[in-house]
């Protein structure tokens, strides 16, 4: 690396404030629109074009504020089409803002659209020195560093090849290398690592760390839960061009689940209708706190509603990632537990969560066991309920979560039977 950015007083970086940005469906329209702006702008006692909406116009941005200090992470969330990839172009100067204000601390590194600053008829080896005297570096600065972005890129004899014969994965790589070579004080990362192969993410993800330990800041836009949970301290969820939600990287993400769950972001849920049981809420808790404490107890308790009794069921409940597509743990209970007619309650206890910090979701299943015929689902047909796991980011802790490690196993270390320890 040219130089990881030094750690310096405790100021922002990024300033937002009030940030709009507004666009038209309609090309036409918009290159009409832009042209009279360009002439309106150089009137100076024209009236300023921001505060409204003309015909076809929408916000894309409207009223977004935060601000970002050296060695912070921030996760910007949302669904498609909230406005996230927009205040990235903002904040990377590529399109101007039509409100509000952004003020910037340093140099900026950004990883916005693939293959953006890139030249697609050079090779790979060529443009790394063409964006390279671009952000004022000569020839000889980058001879030294060049075997690390190379390395780095991972592209082999690609290279000496033509950019544009390149994948999207090697656009990437090749982009990434380059772009945290140049010394930039802020990066901003856009969706890039989405087409990396999991080699190339694992390896953007531990320089992340490294480069937030050396107090570089990092703006990240990912649909990937382990990237932000691993990366990003805070977060902002937008929805609809607003910041919707603004906190801990994992409150934004529990937020961020719960909208695209369409579920309120606490434990509990609403009923499974249609079934002879209903599972009316699912509560978890810690034994000290209302939080589950990685390693710690956690309580789950299932309220549920029989319309008749029953004299022998199970009970299951499992963990799954957040984004629902792994399980990860559960328990199954299998000796037979009688179900009574009306409201009750089914309880448990995990004396020691093996789950490291992080966010996660619950589904429950009670059955029948004679038949296996389930009686209540929760989290299955429904959205399942969040579960979020607290922890000391220890040196330890942090380490693990560059392994991105969902679980821990308690382990007896040594061989007694060898007397080795
Ligand atoms: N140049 C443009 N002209 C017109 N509309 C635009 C332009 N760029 C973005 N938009 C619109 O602004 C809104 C926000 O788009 P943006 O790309 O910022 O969303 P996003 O949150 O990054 O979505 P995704 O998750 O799909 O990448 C969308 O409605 C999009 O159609």
């Amino acid at each position: 690396m040219i130089s990881a950015p030094e750690a310096a007083p405790d100021f922002p970086v990024i300033q937002v404030r009030k940030l709009a940005k507004k666009f038209c469906t309609r090309l036409r329209t918009s290159l009409w629109y832009g042209l009279r702006d360009i002439v309106a702008e150089a009137w100076p006692w024209s009236r300023p074009r921001t505060a409204s909406l003309r015909e076809h116009e929408f916000w894309s941005l409207q009223d977004v504020s935060f601000e970002l200090r050296r060695g912070e992470a921030l996760a910007i969330v949302g669904a498609n089409g909230a406005g996230k990839s927009t205040l990235l172009k903002l904040l990377n100067g590529l399109i101007k803002p039509d409100g509000g204000t952004i003020r910037l601390r340093g140099q900026v590194g950004a990883l916005i659209e693939l293959g953006v600053g890139l030249d697609p008829v050079l090779s790979g080896r060529e443009n790394i020195f063409v964006r390279a005297a671009l952000f004022g570096f000569s020839r000889t600065q980058v001879n030294p560093v060049f075997s690390q972005i190379e390395e780095f890129a991972g592209l082999g004899d690609a290279i000496d090849m033509p950019v544009q014969f390149y994948s999207s994965g090697m656009v990437a790589r090749l982009a990434y290398a380059v772009a945290i070579h140049l010394r930039p004080d802020i990066l901003l990362v856009d969706e890039v690592l989405a087409v990396g192969d999991m080699d190339f993410q694992r390896k953007c993800i531990n320089h992340m760390l490294a480069y937030l330990a050396a107090g570089g800041s990092v703006v990240l836009v990912s649909h990937n839960p382990y990237h932000i949970q691993a990366v990003c301290q805070r977060g902002i969820l937008l929805e609809h061009g607003r910041v919707a939600f603004a906190g801990s990287g994992l409150e934004t993400l529990d937020r961020y689940f719960a909208q695209q769950h369409q579920l309120p972001a606490t434990r509990g849920t609403g009923p499974t209708t249609g079934r002879p049981v209903v599972i009316e809420a699912l509560t978890m808790t810690g034994e000290a706190t209302p939080a589950v404490v990685a390693g710690g107890p956690l309580r789950l308790r299932v309220d549920y509603q029989a319309q008749q009794a029953y004299e022998a069921v199970g009970w299951a409940f499992y963990i799954w990632t957040n984004d629902g597509l792994t399980c990860i743990t559960g328990g199954l209970r299998l000796e037979p537990v009688r179900l009574a007619a009306g409201q009750h309650q089914l309880c448990c206890t995990v004396p020691q969560l093996p789950l490291t910090a992080g966010q996660y979701v619950v589904k429950v299943a009670i059955f029948e066991l004679h038949s296996q015929q389930p009686l209540a689902l929760l989290g299955w047909e429904d959205a399942p309920v969040p579960l979020q796991v607290q922890g000391e980011l220890t040196l330890e802790k942090s380490f693990q979560t560059m392994l991105q490690q969902l679980v821990t196993i308690p382990v007896k270390w040594g061989d007694e039977q060898l007397g080795v320890h």
